[in-house]
């Protein structure tokens, strides 16, 4: 298929006749016409140059749309002009088979019906009549906002979190833009149900609530074919995906194919609180199996019936995605790994950071927004970060992911070599300290964290010999700091810092009313899941939520604006100092240590300045040149969920 690649399509256009294997032109040609090639969608394909808008303009003409055949049994070549032929259309000859993509200007019920363009009550006069809408409507006509307080209305009617997921799952279904507008102007209401911890009961769930497919389900089954699957999805131009081999789902564990809850909710914030189109987000699930018996036997599972798949058999089909992905997409997409256990994502991440755009939120994304949280809470505490010291329970993708994190910003401070500044970080996993002595049996994701230190197992014991004045839960077990742990903490600090970071509620290391309660109030606490304000003595205690969700949408806007092709470490620091900038005054006599998620866009534009500014420096940044007012740029690129007037 051709591009819109300025001049040249201009050229080969303007006529009315195009170049390309068209089927038919949509408008009648009386005069020099602009015509598109468009996906199945009606988008422009390719690397648009110049807008179509602008192009006829240009050329003082009319605009028309039309409709190319595309294969999709072709390789991504090289056309001419150096133009990629992403589908093989160009390079097709008579005896290769076509996808002939179709599009058409929905209307009537099939508008009311395309959750994109749907607007329900909203739809005016004049588009009910233009768009065959007389009679599939009653008679009023409502504007988004009382859409809006409508929807709020029979949401809080629910009293079940799931019920609430399932209204707004299907709302985003049938409106998408009411579905963003409601998300984003009740953000801190709503953050609970479309993501953790509603999300983690919905997946656990999922074989019996799940109407729609909202996502790609690759299995083991679709080897082979995975570019084609790809190319099933309907939309074509993707910024963001999300996956999951639904392994580890939160701290909940294995939950295999189930698992696609989690990257639908995570690109929900990617649109809402970063502002990334809905149609430029690709949730995928790669079903490998599952070791859940539960799920295994449950007549409405979802997934392929199978104990999981490891090894080579794994690691191919991951391959054939990570190539398809980059082959169908380009090399700026977006790959954000969700909910991997530990044995894969540290090495998934490890294999695609050289040779893909990849994230891991849950090592990267956690470990920057738990940073931002210790840079503002040292406002509180006094000193510096490396007058500090941190303990972990749990040696995982969060908690080694964060405990490296700090080691190089404290390394970054201080000069000092991060095998020094690592020293000043320890980590328990299931069988105690980690220490020298284990080092011959510690997975290598561990080994940095061996210090000289004698073996001790009971945590009650570590805490009290390490003496950390940071303790941090990142092990996906609930309840592990107990009131013992908390007393200690706070027996040899002034105020404890204490972050229950793991997730859903269930899995929290203790409540919030169990830190301020046994530490006296005097904790600085903050948990992964949210916990409503605590009456203690008085006094309400209000604490943060120290979740990914802080910096993953404002992190991949910022990669996105500047056309970043890899992630760096640096670029994580970045975005933890954005983040620790917008905590205020009035925050911290709160005792916060976060934002509330209120200003969320606004927080994210300056994560993603920030970002986007530490790509230009790296030289990592491909969108030339670097605009000067990042912040404002990003804004800019933001999506709106306001509705569209239609003609
Ligand atoms: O999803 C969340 O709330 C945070 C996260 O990544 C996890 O717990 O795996
Ligand atoms: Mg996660």
């Amino acid at each position: 298929m051709m591009s819109l690649n300025g001049s040249s399509f201009l050229k080969n256009s303007i006529s009315g006749v195009s170049r390309t294997q068209s089927q038919s032109l949509i408008l009648p040609a009386r005069r020099p016409m602009v015509v598109a090639v468009v996906n199945a969608n009606g988008r422009p394909e390719g690397n648009v140059g110049v807008s179509l808008d602008n192009a006829a303009k240009e050329i003082n003409a009319p605009v028309a749309v039309e409709v190319a055949e595309s294969d999709s049994k072709q390789q991504t070549a090289i056309v001419g002009g150096g133009v990629e032929d992403v589908y093989g259309e160009d390079s097709a000859t008579e005896d290769h088979f076509i996808t002939p993509w179709s599009v058409s200007v929905a209307s009537g019920y099939s508008l009311l019906r395309d959750p994109h363009h749907n607007k329900g009550l909203a739809f005016t006069e004049k588009e009910r009549d233009a768009h065959y809408l007389r009679g599939l409507l009653p008679p009023v006509v409502v504007n988004h906002d009382l859409q809006v307080k409508k929807m709020m209305h029979n949401m809080r009617q629910y009293q079940v979190p799931l019920q609430r997921y399932q209204a707004m799952m299907d709302l985003q279904e049938r409106n998408e833009r009411l579905f963003y507008k409601l998300l984003i102007e009740n953000v801190e209401e709503l953050l609970p149900i479309v993501y953790t911890p509603t999300v983690g009961e919905a997946c656990q769930k999922y074989g019996s609530i799940f109407k729609n497919p909202q996502g790609l389900f690759i299995s083991l089954k679709d080897k082979g074919k995975i570019l084609e699957i790809l190319k099933n999805w309907p939309q074509k131009k993707i910024q963001v995906i999300v996956v999951t081999d639904g392994e580890r789902i939160l701290g909940l564990g294995d939950l295999g194919c189930q698992g696609m809850g989690i990257p639908v909710g995570k690109l929900s914030l990617y649109t809402a609180l970063g502002g990334i189109r809905p149609s430029a987000c690709l949730p995928v699930t790669i079903d490998v199996g599952t070791n859940n018996e539960k799920m295994l036997n449950d007549e409405f599972y979802i997934g392929l019936r199978q104990r999981r798949a490891s090894g080579k058999e794994y690691s191919e089909l991951m391959n054939e995605f990570m190539t398809a992905v980059k082959q169908n997409y380009g090399e700026k997409v977006l790959i954000q790994f969700e909910d991997f256990a530990n044995h894969n994502a540290f090495d998934l991440l490890a294999k695609y950071s050289t040779t893909h755009l990849v994230f891991n939120d849950d090592i990267q994304g956690t470990a920057s927004v738990v940073l931002a949280g210790l840079i503002s809470a040292l406002k509180l505490v006094g000193g510096t970060l490396a007058d500090h010291r941190f303990l972990f329970l749990g040696a995982g993708e969060a908690g080694t992911g964060i405990a490296e994190l700090i080691a190089l910003e404290i390394s970054k401070q201080t000069n000092a070599p991060l095998e020094e500044t690592r020293k000043k970080v320890f980590l328990v996993d299931s069988k105690g300290l980690i220490v020298k002595s284990r080092l011959d049996s510690l997975q290598h994701f561990k080994k940095p964290w061996a210090h000289d230190h004698e073996p001790v197992n009971d945590f009650l014991d570590v805490v009290k010999s390490i003496r950390p004045t940071v303790l941090i839960g990142s092990s996906g077990a609930g309840q592990t700091f107990t009131k013992e742990i908390i007393e200690a903490m706070s027996s040899f600090n002034k105020k404890p810092i204490i972050l229950a970071l793991s997730n859903p509620t269930s899995q929290s290391e203790c409540t919030a009313e169990q830190a301020y309660t046994w530490s006296e109030g005097r904790a600085i606490f903050a948990s992964g899941s949210p916990f409503g304000p605590v009456e203690y003595n008085g006094k309400v205690y209000v604490s943060g939520q120290s979740n990914n969700a802080y910096i993953f949408p404002g992190f991949g806007l910022g990669l996105i604006i500047s056309g970043a092709i890899r992630v760096h470490d640096d670029m994580l620091l970045a975005a933890s100092e954005a983040l620790a900038e917008q905590v205020t005054q009035e925050h911290f006599d709160n005792g916060l240590i976060y934002p509330p998620f209120t200003n969320i866009r606004k927080i994210s534009a300056h994560i993603a300045a920030r970002v986007a500014a530490k790509a230009y420096e790296l030289g990592l940044a491909s969108r030339l040149p670097q605009p000067e007012d990042l912040v404002a740029y990003a804004e800019s690129c933001m999506y709106s969920p306001k509705y569209r007037s239609y003609r």
